[in-house]
């Protein structure tokens, strides 16, 4: 395997962005679905922000440097690689924020009908907002429906108002048909809010060729935006005029520099700004953004279906298919760009792995969650990733983790 991975990154084309990124020395990084690494611009910003443009040129950056702009020009960068055409993107606030915000519009949009539909495996934040939104507005106006995923499509009728869904399952790493549900959501009537945060960066996405109404997503997983950097929202262009919003803050407003005190949303999907934006995490976004512009996204997709298959095989080959059953969907076009494996100390192995240098995670109650982010990882480290899974598992020696584990806890 080690002289596949060789001719693979050999012809590898997007070999060339991994000095883009400052990566630990010895470290092989498999959790870049979760957080992603520093990239070399995002580090160089993150000085000239707080020591030039704070430190010296003070409140005039909101001019000087553009710090106004932030939002809507890092909400452009993304564009394009969630397939929207310019106009329809903004970044602000969180995932649940922006997540809250977009189900409060779309139930508004929707006189007569209640139910917002989620699945029952969605990420709990995706669910808890419904319940949250569900609380404050009463049942009789948001009830929230939970479905298994398996049978999205056939629990749609012309009771739903919203369907709100994960396209890429952070559990699983199942990818959802963006195309035929929206369709037929939309033959019911019902509205279709898109959550990407394990899409944006990892796949290429069609919300205007598919006709989504909302999307939102994160930037601190595939777009290395950095911890906690900010989220992004997408209004349709056609419910643009519609769609309100109901955190209506004055960075929101059409003319907040006019400090008056009636409120009037800015047009277009600028109103989805609340206060004052995190200029600091936004600028380090903007320069993370930056690496995307000469990135095919198409070819990201293509490495990450390869790396997924490679994976598999190489677990395969180290007979570590039967130790390690692999939990996602088979076929590499019906994943994301991550894998899940069941075992029942897939705590203590993944903390095991993490000693021995590759970082991957774990996610309740028995998975080991693996992500290929192509920017950055060579199929050389893969192998050498799998090599090491095999070494300590023969010698099981994730039983010592886990048995440092219990000493940590008690
Ligand atoms: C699918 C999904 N939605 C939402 C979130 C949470 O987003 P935020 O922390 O930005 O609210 C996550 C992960 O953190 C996620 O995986
Ligand atoms: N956002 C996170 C955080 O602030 C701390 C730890 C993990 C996260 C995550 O992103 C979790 C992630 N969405 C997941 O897929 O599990």
């Amino acid at each position: 395997m080690q002289a596949v991975a060789k001719k693979l990154d050999e012809q590898d084309c997007l070999a060339s962005f991994r000095e883009q990124f400052c990566l630990p020395e010895g470290v092989i990084y498999l959790d870049g679905n979760s957080l992603g690494p520093l990239p070399v611009a995002a580090k160089q910003r993150a000085v000239e922000v707080v020591t030039q443009q704070w430190g010296q040129d003070l409140i005039t950056s909101w001019n000087k440097h553009a710090w106004i702009d932030l939002p809507q020009q890092c909400g452009e960068q993304i564009a394009p690689l969630i397939g929207a055409a310019p106009g329809q993107v903004i970044c602000c606030d969180s995932i649940s924020v922006n997540l809250f915000k977009v189900l409060s519009g779309a139930i508004r949009m929707q006189p007569g009908r209640r139910k917002v539909m989620t699945t029952s495996d969605n990420f709990p934040t995706d669910i808890y907002t419904i319940e949250g939104l569900s609380e404050q507005l009463g049942e009789d106006r948001c009830e929230l429906v939970l479905v298994d995923e398996e049978s999205i499509e056939a629990m749609l009728d012309e009771s739903i108002a919203v369907l709100l869904l994960t396209q890429v399952n952070f559990r699983s790493g199942r990818l959802l048909d963006m195309k035929e549900i929206t369709r037929t959501a939309h033959a019911k009537g019902i509205l279709v809010v898109w959550d990407l945060a394990h899409s944006a960066g990892a796949l290429p996405v069609h919300l205007d060729a598919h006709e989504a109404d909302f999307a939102v997503g994160c930037t601190y997983k595939y777009l290395n935006g950095g911890p906690g950097a900010p989220a992004f929202i997408y209004v349709a262009k056609r419910h643009q005029q519609q769609f309100k919003q109901p955190v209506s803050g004055w960075m929101g407003h059409a003319s907040p520099f006019t400090f008056g005190s009636a409120y009037a949303p800015a047009a277009g999907v600028k109103q989805n700004l609340s206060g004052t934006p995190a200029v600091i995490a936004m600028s380090v976004l903007e320069a993370a953004l930056s690496v995307w512009k000469d990135v095919d996204i198409l070819q990201v997709r293509q490495k990450s279906m390869a790396m997924g298959e490679f994976f598999l095989e190489c677990l395969r080959v180290l007979e570590l298919d039967s130790v390690l059953p692999c939990v996602s969907p088979s076929a590499a076009k019906e994943r994301g760009s991550q894998l899940a494996f069941r075992h029942e100390h897939a705590y203590a192995i993944c903390q095991a792995w993490i000693e021995a240098g590759v970082v991957a995670d774990f996610r309740a109650p028995d998975r080991l969650r693996v992500g290929f982010a192509p920017l950055y990882i060579s199929f050389q480290a893969v192998w050498e990733a799998c090599e090491k899974l095999k070494c300590l598992i023969e010698e099981q020696r994730y039983l010592e983790a886990r048995f440092r584990l219990q000493q940590t806890v008690t």
